[in-house]
């Protein structure tokens, strides 16, 4: 069935509203669809009237009587209005304007009003060549009337009634017995017809509710409600045309989440889906009505605003940005996650719905290459990055398995013990073209494309099978990723690294940062205590910077703190950053943890980290990160006068005083 729906009016009167009644329970949208199939299948209501036309014709020149010639003329008349009316509705309705559908209504019951006297006038004439041909019409006519008019069955029943009830009363009256066998067929033949149109308007009406399930289903996200990638193209490409003269504005915002696998992986798909609902509800909830959400891949979705500029939607990108960023509760765990958005909004130069969000793409992964939880509006030169990123992307899937990473280390030194502690292993990339690569630039990539689970397994490893080697139970130190604290398989890889490389469990120390400890506090507290009884030390990096809550401090099993080298960089000159450094190692000292500074570059800020009370110090100072073959000629070095060699731990010139333990 053609889809007319909402073209053609419903109809208003009280009785063509009754004729017109498809049943209960049936919604708007499959009623206006019922109501225009009333008007469809034109070929049947032009073979109707014409041939009722002509029936009445043949009859009032057979019998020029005043009955068959008045009948004659109200057919004629009836035809010529019916086809006017349907001419002015199909006119109306593909101009979105009022349909005359109560007239409509009427005058196929009065047509069928007209059959019916025709047929009744001509069994009682006694011209038994007028009442077959009559009879016949009037026959043919219910199959006509069944078929075109189901949608409606009271509708057709009273049509079929009113067009061939009326012969069996004919066939009575007709003074001829044998009629009266017509007569007892005609009820039967009436009822079935009527059945029949019942049957098959439920049937039209079962198919209708599938199709239109079908297409909710075809446009929208079973999980969430929202409208899935085609509801989001079909609402684009409506707007699209009033878009392009300027008379609409509208903007997308495309959102990632931040997060959301990690709380897949450790929860469950159950919980998955529960938050993505959550979240679902949270952008509904900040929509204007007219803007639409879809989600439109696992953990993607998509705002379509309109009416805003390119202001209004980096602001309506905030909001949501704070909204989703808000805790949820699912399956009694609280769970934090982010979003990153990218926004495009629909000015000139943007050819197509498909640009438009290929612009808001572009835009998300720049939000995502500056950091979590941010909003980034379009730029032109953002393709020639995206481009640039997707290089960089396949780059690093084949250094992995080229085995262009290796592991360089820094320098721990032990302020009051005036000796090397340890080594930092910090990951480098020796790119074929590109040369050294720093962390900085390839380690949010390798997060984002879910390379950092094996690649953090590798360093470990690495660090364990290096450190292994080294003399005096130095100790190394690992970064974890937050991603890779969250994998659940960290406890695993660590155990498996230790034991493979023989390395003694207390040589190790595991550098996480902040971030790692934001969600799931029993969890990542239960992560943290299988570390700690495995042997292994925990060390805060970053301390000072981001959240730096106290209680994280208090909470978990930490052993070290680092202090962020920003502290260090300006102790000489802020006493604020030497207050702050001071007030961090006593809480350290008070917790039983040890401090270290992190990115010590000179002398002063060796004695200020000194007077500060640090136990520990590291930083170009005491030595850059440098490749493992490297280390035992700088322990050997290290471990000569310092005259010897103009290298210096703590320098020989400083003040003796300096040289003592840090107090307490
Ligand atoms: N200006 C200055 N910088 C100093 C000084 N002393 C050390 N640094 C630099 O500071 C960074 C210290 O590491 P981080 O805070 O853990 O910060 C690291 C760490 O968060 C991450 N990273 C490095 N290796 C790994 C790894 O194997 N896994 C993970 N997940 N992250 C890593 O990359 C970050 C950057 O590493 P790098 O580029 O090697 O940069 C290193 C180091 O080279 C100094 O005196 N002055």
């Amino acid at each position: 069935m053609r889809d007319q729906t909402g073209t053609f009016s419903l109809p208003k009167w009280r009785l063509t509203r009754w004729l017109a009644d498809p049943g209960q329970d049936i919604p708007l949208n499959l009623r206006q669809a019922l109501i225009a199939s009333l008007f469809g299948t034109l070929p049947i209501f032009i073979g109707g009237v014409a041939n009722t036309v002509l029936v009445a014709a043949v009859a009032a020149l057979r019998l020029p009587h005043p009955m068959f010639v008045s009948w004659f003329a109200f057919e004629f008349v009836l035809c010529v209005l019916r086809t006017h009316i349907i001419i002015a509705a199909f006119r109306a309705a593909a101009n979105g304007r009022e349909t005359p559908t109560d007239l409509y209504i009427v005058l196929a019951v009065l047509w069928g009003i007209g059959v019916g006297y025709g047929t009744f006038i001509s069994l009682l004439s006694g011209d038994w060549v007028v009442a077959a041909l009559a009879c016949l019409s009037s026959a043919a006519m219910m199959g006509g009337i069944c078929f075109r008019n189901y949608a409606a069955p009271r509708l057709a029943t009273a049509m079929i009634v009113l067009s061939f009830g009326p012969a069996c009363l004919g066939a009575v009256l007709s003074g001829e017995p044998i009629m009266l066998l017509t007569a007892l067929q005609i009820p039967f033949y009436l009822f079935a017809m009527s059945k029949a149109v019942y049957r098959l308007n439920a049937m039209l009406v079962t198919t209708m509710r599938a199709e239109r399930d079908n297409d909710y289903r075809a446009r929208h996200d079973m999980l969430t409600g929202l409208s899935n990638r085609s509801g989001l193209t079909a609402a684009l490409e409506q707007k699209w045309e009033m878009v392009q003269q300027g008379r609409q504005r509208i903007a997308l915002l495309y959102l990632d989440l931040d997060g959301f696998k990690a709380i897949n992986d450790h929860h469950g798909h159950t919980a998955g889906d529960r938050l993505l609902k959550l979240v679902g509800e949270r952008l509904g909830n900040l929509l204007r009505s007219g803007d639409l959400a879809a989600r439109i891949g696992g953990d993607e979705f998509v705002v379509l605003a309109h009416s805003v500029g390119s202001t209004e939607a980096m602001q309506l990108g905030d909001r949501l940005i704070e909204a989703v960023s808000a805790p949820y509760l699912v399956d009694g765990h609280e769970v934090v996650i982010g979003t990153s958005i990218g926004v495009a909004s629909a000015q000139t130069g943007v050819a197509s719905p498909d640009q438009l969000l290929k612009h808001a793409d572009l835009a998300l992964y720049e939000a995502k290459s500056q950091g979590r939880g941010n909003c980034c509006f379009f730029e032109p030169g953002m393709e020639a990055r995206l481009r640039v990123r997707q290089v960089l992307e396949a780059d690093l899937r084949s250094a992995f398995v080229n085995g262009e990473f290796e592991l360089f280390y820094q320098p721990q030194i032990n302020i009051a013990a005036n000796e090397v502690s340890g080594f930092e292993a910090l990951l480098r990339w020796r790119h074929p073209e590109r040369g050294m690569i720093p962390p900085s630039e390839f380690i949010p990539v390798a997060e984002d494309i879910g390379l950092i689970s094996p690649l953090g397994e590798w360093v470990l490893m690495q660090a364990c099978n290096e450190a292994a080697q080294w003399p005096r139970n130095l100790k190394v130190a690992v970064n974890l990723s937050p991603l890779q604290f969250r994998s659940g398989t960290l406890t695993q890889s660590v155990g498996n690294a230790l034991a493979t490389s023989g390395l003694a469990p207390d040589r190790l120390e595991l550098e996480i940062t902040e971030s790692c400890l934001l969600q799931e506090n029993e969890e990542t507290l239960s992560i943290l205590h299988q570390l700690r009884r495995l042997g292994i030390r925990i060390a805060l990096d970053d301390f000072g910077t981001g959240y730096s809550s106290i209680s994280y401090l208090r909470d978990f099993p930490i052993n070290k703190i680092k202090i962020d080298g920003s502290f260090v960089r300006d102790i000489c000159s802020r006493s604020d950053a030497f207050v702050i450094v001071q007030s961090i190692t006593s809480l350290g000292a008070g917790l039983m943890m040890s401090t270290v500074a992190e990115g010590i570059e000179t002398e002063e800020q060796l004695l200020k980290i000194r007077e500060a009370g640090c136990t520990e110090g590291q930083g170009y100072y005491f030595g850059r990160p440098q490749p493992a073959r490297e280390l035992v000629d700088f322990l050997n070095r290290a471990e000569l006068s310092s005259v010897d060699l103009g290298l210096s731990l703590i320098p020989r010139d400083l003040n003796p005083s300096l040289l003592k333990p840090p107090s307490p």
